[in-house]
């Protein structure tokens, strides 16, 4: 094989017979989604802008009593877009662009709520250990530019977003915090997340920069259901996903920065894993591509030094409560994700499997 696999599922479409493929994917990914049909002009202008788009629907059962709860729901993998070494303020306006063209066609495909992934503003420098230049891409989540920017884009779309950076809190000593900050669809702050599990393994230590943020296990109520994010590591530690259960939440996020060597036997099962266990949707997004830094580092195991972190593999999915789930985005390509989700599923597992947090004391 030369380069990086696509995708696993194009590996199991090109040598698995048609009949027998079917039966594969039940066994692999829950009962069949339905094809979610998107806007032509959508998916022209994915293609012209180089990115995959693929859409999918979680059905429901109709119920008496209830309306369905339909909402479609985006998620955006993306590689960096110019090198590392390129000044910072141009870096991230050539980010802020690539994300705004995908944002748009987003809004074609009426997405509702939309999540970039984890620190999406930046390359992952975290591996590096070095604070400079890098730290001068944090910004304030409540009026950095960056989330001015998505205030504008979601008034414009009347679209929920969820936005992954690296905050500097500058009322609070100046701290950095690696921060998911939720605009609701009239451009409002609603508030943040900060990432509560910080990772100390390998490349991936981050603790130079930020520690374990404050933010508990918030839910944010928003116009088209209540949500929640739990940020990369914290994917690992079915606690945390417990909790943002207890608390209320209909759909939990996890943005992302992750790569093969490390995770990649993992990725499918623990963010499905927890919708699940807590009855609720789940939705991972991780980048893409092979970022190359200026300056060598080590990762504290014996090897080398190096200038690269590997490869992130993408595979962005959204998994459901009755653990069905959507085929990844690509290992390799930057793409939007498109699913709509009944959120009456959510009740309606739980009546079935009886898998139920609650806050209640009996
Ligand atoms: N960004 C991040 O927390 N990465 C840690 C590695 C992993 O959880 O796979």
């Amino acid at each position: 094989m030369s380069g990086e696999l696509k995708s696993l599922e194009s590996v199991l479409d090109k040598y698995i017979p048609e009949d027998e493929l079917r039966e594969v994917k039940r066994i692999l990914y829950g009962k069949k989604l339905g094809k979610l049909s998107l806007p032509a002009s959508a998916e022209a202008l994915a293609t012209e802008r180089d990115f995959e788009l693929a859409g999918y629907v979680f059905e429901a059962k109709p119920e008496e009593m209830r309306h369905p709860r339909l909402v479609n729901i985006g998620l955006i993998q993306n590689q960096i877009v110019l090198p590392t070494t390129a000044p910072i303020l141009q870096q991230r306006e050539a980010l802020c662009q690539r994300i705004s063209s995908m944002i748009e066609v987003a809004a074609q495909c009426d997405v509702n709520i939309v999540c970039l992934q984890e620190a999406w503003t930046m390359p992952f420098v975290f591996c590096t250990r070095e604070k400079q230049p890098w730290c001068e891409f944090a910004e304030s989540a409540e009026d950095g530019p960056t989330i001015k920017l998505m205030q504008e884009l979601a008034k414009k779309y009347n679209m929920v977003i969820v936005c992954p950076i690296l905050e500097r809190d500058e009322l609070h000593g100046d701290i950095l915090a690696n921060t998911a900050v939720v605009i609701s669809n009239s451009g409002k702050v609603m508030g943040k997340s900060r990432k509560n599990h910080i990772p100390r393994t390998g490349d991936f230590n981050e603790s130079t920069y930020y520690m374990e943020g404050d933010t508990g296990h918030r839910v944010f109520d928003t116009q088209f259901g209540k949500i929640a994010i739990n940020i990369c590591y914290g994917r690992h530690h079915p606690q945390n996903w417990m909790m943002y259960g207890i608390n209320g939440a209909e759909i939990v996020f996890n943005p992302s920065a992750t790569i093969g060597a490390l995770s990649e036997p993992m990725w499918a099962i623990e963010a499905r894993n927890a919708a699940i266990a807590n009855s609720y949707f789940t939705c991972a997004i991780n980048r893409v591509g092979t970022e190359q830094f200026p300056n060598e580092f080590t990762s504290g195991d014996g090897q080398p030094a190096h200038k690269d972190f590997g490869n992130f593999y993408g595979s962005s999915y959204v998994a459901a409560p009755d653990g069905s789930r959507t085929p990844g985005l690509s290992r390799t390509k930057d793409g939007l994700l498109v699913s709509r989700v009944d959120l009456n599923l959510c009740r309606q597992v739980k009546d079935k499997w009886d898998f139920r947090v609650s806050s209640l004391k009996y």
